[in-house]
């Protein structure tokens, strides 16, 4: 499975046609806005626009998807639809497979144009990517296929990706069209949202049951969201990121939001750096500005970056949704998973109050910080040393967020299968004491624990027989006893991958890796070490030791 190509290359090439013509199509992905989404600016430009979104059952049914990301899916459809209907559009939301969708579509409407942008996702999605394409041309339909972000197709080699990511997300946003003809005799958008209703997980098929907690979807929610970062919930973002209940309202929240296209990476980097420059102009005019705001605006930035720079490792190697980066990875863990050790970690039942506490957060609310996602995936694959491929598709239904390319490079990183990148594994303990000093947010999503007195809460299983009588929690009984020792899990796990490391295959793969993912940044060494805080966790600004803070090229 090679790097993904231009599905559209060979889609045929229709005349573009004015007003009046044929409709030009606009199918709508995981982009769903209308600020800042070139092909439906450059579609309404064209002719009266077709607007499709298109519930595709092999993609709701594949193993990562969730009744948690239709919900938000479904809230950003709404909300698209209202803003489509106010520009004179109606928003077609279709069930069934692509192409057969749009051959139907073609066989009324008789579109010749196809507009969409450019999706890295699973193998799911790019196998009916190559579907389309090729009806595409046996129609003679012409797709045009346009980049959302900063991750570029047929991509080469890493060099200069960088100075190319800076460009796009430097180029003008694309301003929602006004108004948007739509195509003769298909209704009012009332009345084809009436005959097009959204639809329910239950009436999809789709898995998972219902998240209350869960982040709701949609444009407006998303710019919402932007501008109370910036403005305000940003301040403390570098110190509280790490914590799994200051970083809920400190994070920016807007990972959903950029996984599904309520908002475009650009508009969301433009903001912050405009954000950066009153900041700079404040400060030069003797202004009185908090130095947390230049530093959390900094660490933003880098993250943004990451995203892309994430993704584009499944763009370029999509074999990594099945395969680890580093072959010699491959038999590393055993192949069939540790059933008990599997559902305790998936139930929140590990006996690790911080990781317990993670996961049932997780199962309430879809989404968790940064640090808490890798501690959870280091205790999977270090601690319980489970195959990241048992457990990848089920953790991707759990984030509303999830984004294919950031996810399973992320999952892997975190299981140390890259074969490039410092293993680091998380104590518990340690997190829990760092993260959650008072015990609060172990006390919430664990409260069978909520007698045992702080000193303990951390490890419960050390209290003494009698403190367990005193308090009310035994150990065994009202909750787990841990599931596997810590200090020989860690010592097992670093073992072994020291082992792996002085392999020929091991070298000659991260080699290999660096050279088709690594960052590029001249003068530092392959891969960088994380520098280390006093707790002995890595400082959250390194995350990704192959990519530096503020420099991912
Ligand atoms: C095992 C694992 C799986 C993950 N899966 C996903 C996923 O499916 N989708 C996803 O968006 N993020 C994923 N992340 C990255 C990160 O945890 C989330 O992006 C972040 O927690 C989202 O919260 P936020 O929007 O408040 O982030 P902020 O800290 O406010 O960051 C702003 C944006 O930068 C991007 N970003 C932040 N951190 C990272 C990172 N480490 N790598 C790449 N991009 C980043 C995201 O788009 C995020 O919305 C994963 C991390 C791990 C360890």
């Amino acid at each position: 499975m090679g790097a993904r190509r231009d599905a559209t290359a060979f889609a045929g090439r229709a005349a573009m046609t004015p007003s009046g013509a044929p409709p030009q199509l606009v199918w709508f992905k995981r982009d769903l806005r209308v600020h800042d989404h070139a092909p439906l600016a450059q579609a309404a430009g064209h002719g009266p626009v077709l607007a499709l979104y298109v519930y595709e059952p092999s993609v709701l049914r594949a193993p990562q998807s969730d009744a948690c990301h239709l919900g938000y899916v479904n809230d950003c459809l709404a909300a698209l639809r209202a803003a489509l209907a106010r520009r004179g559009c109606p928003l077609l939301v279709l069930e069934g497979e692509c192409p057969e969708v749009l051959e139907g579509l073609r066989r009324v409407h008789g579109f010749r144009t196809l507009w969409s942008h450019e999706e890295t996702g699973l193998e799911v999605t790019w196998a009916r990517d190559r579907r389309v394409a090729a009806w595409c041309r046996a129609q003679g339909v012409a797709w045009h296929e346009l980049p959302q972000n900063g991750v570029v197709r047929r991509l080469r080699q890493r060099d200069g990706w960088a100075r190319r990511w800076e460009a796009r997300m430097a180029a003008p946003q694309v301003p929602a069209p006004p108004r948007i003809a739509a195509p003769a005799g298909l209704g009012t958008p009332d009345e084809v949202a009436a005959r097009h209703p959204l639809r329910d997980a239950a009436s999809l098929g789709v898995a998972g049951g219902p998240r209350p907690a869960a982040e709701r979807g949609g444009e407006p929610r998303a710019q919402a969201l932007l501008d109370s970062f910036l403005h305000e919930r940003g301040l403390d973002y570098r110190r509280a990121m790490a914590s799994p209940l200051d970083g809920a309202q400190a994070c920016s929240r807007l990972s959903a939001a950029l996984a599904w296209g309520a908002i475009s990476l650009r508009t969301v980097f433009q903001a912050a750096e405009q954000r950066r420059a009153e900041l700079r102009e404040a400060v030069a005019e003797g202004r009185p500005v908090d130095p947390r705001w230049p530093a959390a605006l900094q660490s933003f930035g880098a993250r943004l970056r990451w995203h892309c720079h994430f993704m584009q490792k499944l763009e370029d190697e999509p074999r990594i949704e099945f395969e680890p980066f580093s072959r010699a990875c491959e038999g590393l863990r055993d192949a069939a998973p540790d059933a008990a050790r599997l559902q305790a970690w998936c139930a929140g039942h590990t006996g690790y109050p911080m990781v317990d506490a993670c996961m049932r957060a997780l199962h309430a609310g879809a989404w968790i910080n940064f640090r808490m996602r890798a501690m959870l995936v280091s205790f999977a694959a270090y601690h319980l040393w489970l195959d990241w491929r048992h457990f990848a598709a089920w953790l991707a239904r759990q984030f509303i967020d999830f984004e294919p390319g950031i996810h399973y490079s992320q999952v892997q990183m975190q299981s140390g299968t890259t074969g490039i990148n410092t293993v680091r594994i998380y104590s518990p303990a340690r997190q829990a004491l760092d993260q959650d000093p008072d015990g609060v947010f172990i006390r919430r999503w664990v409260p069978e624990l909520a007698a045992v007195p702080l000193a303990h809460l951390a490890e419960p299983h050390t209290m003494p027989a009698a403190l367990q009588r005193h308090c009310g929690v035994h150990i065994g009984r009202d909750y787990p006893a841990p599931i596997v020792d810590h200090a020989s899990a860690y010592r097992a796990a670093h073992e072994r991958f020291a082992a792996l490391r002085r392999t020929a295959l091991a070298r000659a793969e991260a080699e290999r890796v660096q050279q088709r993912h690594g960052s590029r940044r001249s003068g530092l060494p392959p891969t960088p070490r994380p520098r280390r805080r006093r707790s002995g966790a890595p400082d959250p600004g390194t995350q990704g030791s192959l990519w530096p803070e503020e420099n991912p090229s």
